[in-house]
């Protein structure tokens, strides 16, 4: 019988911030089976983060039931949860690799930290080593290495001690798309011989299509639909939904319907380059810098941007940039 792993019942967390409550997520309803691959996609700002420091036991709900294998997190004194966390394995977008450190040497760390002995995780890192196909690499740093092989080493990493869960935070949107197959692929490979469970968080459908069984669709903190991969790829019901099937089926035809012309400003320099680096690498857009201009007064500087897409997205992003405290001003909208 296929068991629920992680069951999430009616989960809501809030933020309280100075400028208000920040609703994050609500009414949040999620099965996850054991031995399955769960996709969960949104839109940067839908709550993808919270969600997955909720289920990496970082954070704990504002209100809902997290039940781990049909015991509740409530349960969990803080031991319990340290331990429960270490069964947990996670791989990130910028792969967080220990740079000073081998690829021998970053596989060891987990395990260093366990305490196994050196006998034991010297055969541990070449049975790692060989599953992620990085033979003939053990000696090599990080820098030293392609952005797929980087993966690779975060994977082996994060298997280190046998995890019943592997979290992937947009494991695969800093790759090109080659290295995102043969990266995806190896998840498929490692699912099918380990049936380890696989939660996989992206904004792009094409890595939900070529490796999920189920996904969820999160929306402004909601998930708004969920089945099997070949239903909702087959009837997409909600518009949200439609724009990541639609977009990924025929790109040509992506929808433009809207364009707006926007000057955006921040009190942090740093804060409006992320955000416009964001804005740029959303491919659901088409994006252009217009200009820059200096206020002499204020020093800051703002940046004139065309933005073309779905009006879904564009209020998506609209709204992403002003809860980020990205001042904008409107300039034309057709
Ligand atoms: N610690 C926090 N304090 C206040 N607000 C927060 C906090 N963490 C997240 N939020 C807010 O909660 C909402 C969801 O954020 P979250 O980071 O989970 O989205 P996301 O889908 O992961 O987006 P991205 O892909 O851009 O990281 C956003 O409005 C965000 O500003």
């Amino acid at each position: 019988m296929v068991t629920d792993l992680i069951q999430l019942s009616n989960i809501k967390k809030t933020f309280q911030t100075e400028h208000g409550a920040v609703h994050a997520l609500s009414d949040v309803n999620l099965e996850i089976k054991e031995g399955e691959i769960f996709g969960i996609i949104g839109y940067s700002g839908a709550g993808k983060s919270t969600l997955i420091r909720l289920i990496n036991l970082l954070e704990k709900p504002t209100s809902g039931t997290i039940m781990i294998e049909g015991r509740h997190l409530t349960d969990f004194n803080e031991r319990q949860l340290r331990e429960e966390r270490r069964t947990i394995g996670m791989i990130f977008q910028h792969f967080n690799l220990l740079w000073s450190r081998t690829v021998a040497q970053n596989i060891a760390f987990p395990l260093e930290l366990t305490k196994m002995k050196k006998k034991q995780r010297d055969e541990r890192i070449s049975e790692l080593i060989q599953m992620v196909g990085l033979e003939g690499k053990e000696s090599a740093y990080p820098a030293e290495l392609s952005g797929g092989q980087k993966q690779r080493v975060g994977i082996a990493r994060a298997l280190a001690n046998n995890p019943k869960v592997l979290l992937c935070d947009e494991a695969t949107s800093a790759l090109d798309p080659k290295t995102t197959d043969s990266i995806l692929s190896l998840l498929s490979k490692i699912n099918k011989t380990l049936g380890l469970t696989i939660i996989l968080i992206t904004h792009e459908m094409a890595v939900i299509r070529k490796i999920c069984d189920r996904v969820a669709v999160l929306d402004k903190g909601r998930i708004v639909e969920e089945g099997s991969v070949d239903d909702v790829f087959a009837q997409p019901l909600q518009t949200i939904t439609q724009e990541f099937v639609g977009i990924h089926q025929n790109p040509e035809r992506a929808d433009f319907s809207e364009k707006i012309i926007l000057s955006l400003s921040a009190a942090k320099k740093p804060l409006l380059q992320k955000k416009l680096s964001q804005l740029l690498g959303n491919k659901f857009l088409s994006v252009n810098v217009l200009g820059r201009q200096s206020e002499q007064e204020s020093q800051a500087e703002k940046t004139l941007v065309s933005i073309q897409g779905p009006p879904e997205t564009i209020r998506s992003v609209v709204n992403d940039l002003r809860s980020e405290r990205v001042t904008i001003e409107v300039f034309e909208s057709k």
